[in-house]
């Protein structure tokens, strides 16, 4: 298989050329109401199509949420194919936010799905979650290096569940979430100017400051915007791993819509106030 360029690179260069904003693409039923579609194929259609026409030829990255078009069945996920395919030919990389987890042998055919290159919902990286074990996604982590895409996994949520598994202390002393920390460091030793193996670490988990983040991997910041945490609180959540750090934002942008020049105003404004509260620390 002929190799794309490290995810960790490309997406180096993106944040670096775009700014580090992630624009979510989350069809959620409530919003479809609310732009005036109807809660069907169509509908999802039009959605997924005017996000990217706003933001994806700005924006580093796009994570388009799986569940809402898994919702229509296959017709749903023909639609997924279609805005993948439109935003990374839009010039954005595309995080696909299926949270993909299981046992090795069952992970080796989610990864065949996401992360092959000749797969119909090829993306440049794919949320997993490693609680059936970190070595679980070891095929996920292999065709991932051999496709250059990457992986972001499921570390430090965002929502308020989270912390009874991720905060528990294991028999050596560490968190469960520092491990998973501390396997996406390894990953990524030696890897430049950025690894490929991502964690997600919610913005609006507070106070990190015992745990290291500095993973030389991408911080996927969901929780900005409609769960609560602003710009501002970034450089206080991320510490010394700020300027790896992609925070995400969906419903804060898409309640704008459908008005295209709406959408991509409000891309802008939190873009403005993502660069300012991480280069301005
Ligand atoms: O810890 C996590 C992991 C993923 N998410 C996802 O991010 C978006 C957030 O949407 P908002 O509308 O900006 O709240 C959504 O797709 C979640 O599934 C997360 O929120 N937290």
């Amino acid at each position: 298989m002929t190799s794309m360029e490290p995810f960790g690179a490309r997406l180096r260069r993106a944040m670096d050329e775009r700014g580090p904003l992630c624009v979510g693409i989350d069809p959620h039923a409530s919003l479809l109401a609310e732009w005036g579609l109807n809660d069907d194929v169509a509908g999802l259609e039009r959605f997924g199509r005017t996000v990217v026409e706003a933001v994806a030829d700005r924006v580093a990255v796009m994570k388009p949420q799986s569940a809402f078009f898994e919702r229509f069945g296959s017709r749903g996920v023909a639609v997924l194919e279609t805005i993948v395919q439109e935003a990374r030919a839009a010039g954005t990389l595309v995080v696909m936010d299926a949270k993909r987890g299981d046992i090795g042998s069952t992970m080796a055919g989610y990864a065949e799905a996401f992360l092959h290159k000749d797969a119909p919902l090829f993306s440049d990286a794919l949320t997993v979650s490693p609680y059936l074990g970190y070595g679980s996604l070891s095929p996920a982590v292999a065709l991932a290096r051999e496709s250059g895409a990457g992986l972001f996994v499921l570390a430090l949520t965002s929502n308020p569940e989270g912390p009874e598994v991720q905060h528990a202390v294991r028999a050596d002393g560490r968190t469960v979430g520092a491990t998973m920390l501390a396997h996406l460091a390894a990953e990524n030793a030696g890897e430049e100017p950025l690894g490929s193996f991502g964690a997600v670490v919610g913005a609006t988990v507070g106070d990190l400051s015992s745990y290291d983040l500095v993973i030389n991997g991408p911080l996927l910041a969901p929780g900005v915007g409609a769960q609560g945490a602003t710009p501002a609180d970034l450089p206080k959540v991320f510490g010394a791993a700020l300027r790896n750090v992609v925070p995400n934002v969906s419903r804060g942008v898409l309640r704008h819509g459908p008005d295209v020049g709406a959408l991509r105003a409000s891309a802008e404004r939190f873009a403005e106030e993502i660069q300012a509260a991480v280069f301005g620390a």
